[in-house]
């Protein structure tokens, strides 16, 4: 596919700056994401991989201030750059009108389970509709017509019959479909994407996959997308950020991180998740499991499953940029870059 024409401003859509999301649980405060820093530039796609229970869905539904109590915003910034202005999403009050015009208008989210953002009691038509009708046209029928053409260009075969059905008429592919046309209703500038193929058969992830990097192309909208897949990243990902309980532990260009993972961690990741296509081939996995992140010492927190871990591991790393554009928190390579 030729790579997308760069929109008039460079630069970074959202950056997220320190993020802490924490849950107050009866044993104690649960950091899911605990410090993370990560951005997404203009029209690109950062991947998001880390094993279950890092903190991905925490920090994704975050940026759209989805999270529910016990958890709430620790601190940090969720800053989205949208042309002039630049919004702090983590500062907006949870039923303003600033923040209704962020979900929605400039950014979307889509999930593996599309029932979670699709009604079953309204048409396919009705809800898409109505995302334009508050976003971009009042007119109604506008809007069903704007509707049918964002179906058709999701791949939905029938795009007239769809706009009439409930979701539960649909097959999962085309629900699939369905909720990522709502989503792109809006034109928004930025796309969260939390494991919307991972239900689907292997050949419906590749064609909803297609049409995703087709979309992106023609609208210029820029792509956070979680994945347990490193087929999928390497398809669509510009970008890498390896989540490890709740931190960023690597980030760089999907070049860097699959030629040279720097930290073990990702190494692990590397050698524990599936291609797409090669789903019978061994993996090993990674010793030990991901604690649940209440009371956790303040050392590297990979430091109990790390081949490698030695003295200094008993600090917390800091992620520090090792090579241009490419960062990782730990000890093994932040002394080279010390000695450098
Ligand atoms: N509503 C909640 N209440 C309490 N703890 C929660 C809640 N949601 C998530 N957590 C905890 O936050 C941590 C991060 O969870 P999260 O769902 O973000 O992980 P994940 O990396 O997205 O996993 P998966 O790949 O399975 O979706 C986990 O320890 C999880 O148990």
């Amino acid at each position: 596919m030729a790579p997308q024409a760069q929109p008039h401003q460079p630069g970074p859509v959202l950056e997220v700056r320190g993020l802490k999301t924490h849950f107050k649980l009866d044993d104690g405060l649960l950091r899911a994401v605990d410090g993370v820093t990560f951005s997404v530039a203009r029209g690109q796609t950062l991947a998001v991989i880390g094993e279950s229970g890092c903190g991905k869905s925490v920090m994704a539904r975050s940026i759209l201030r989805l999270v529910k109590k016990p958890g709430f915003i620790a601190g940090g910034e969720i800053l989205l750059h949208l042309g002039d202005s630049t919004v702090d999403v983590a500062q907006l009050r949870p039923n303003s009108v600033g923040l209704r015009d962020v979900r929605g208008q400039h950014v979307s989210m889509v999930f593996q389970e599309p029932m979670t953002s699709l009604s079953p009691v309204h048409t396919v038509g009705d809800q898409i509709a109505e995302v334009v009708r508050v976003h971009r046209t009042r007119d109604r029928r506008a809007a069903l017509e704007v509707a049918r053409d964002t179906l058709a260009k999701v791949g939905m075969p029938d795009p007239a019959r769809a706009l009439r059905a409930y979701p539960h008429e649909l097959s999962g592919g085309l629900r699939q479909r369905a909720m990522i046309a709502m989503a792109l209703a809006a034109r928004p500038a930025l796309l969260i994407a939390d494991e919307p193929t991972t239900a689907l058969d292997v050949t419906v992830q590749w064609q909803i996959l297609r049409l995703l990097q087709g979309l992106q192309a023609e609208l210029g909208m820029a792509m956070l997308y979680i994945t347990h897949d490193l087929g999928v990243v390497a398809q669509i990902a510009d970008a890498v950020a390896v989540m490890y309980l709740g931190r960023v532990v690597e980030y760089g260009s999907v070049y860097d991180v699959f030629e040279n993972p720097l930290h073990p961690y990702t190494r692990g990741l590397m050698k524990s998740m599936p291609a797409l296509g090669h789903r019978g081939e061994h993996l090993e996995a990674i010793r030990g499991n991901v604690p649940v992140p209440i009371n956790l010492p303040r050392e590297c927190p990979f430091r109990s499953r790390c081949d490698f871990a030695f003295e200094p591991c008993g600090e917390l790393p800091a992620l520090l940029e090792v090579e241009q554009g490419h960062a990782t928190r730990c000890f093994l390579h932040h002394r080279e870059v010390e000695h450098a």
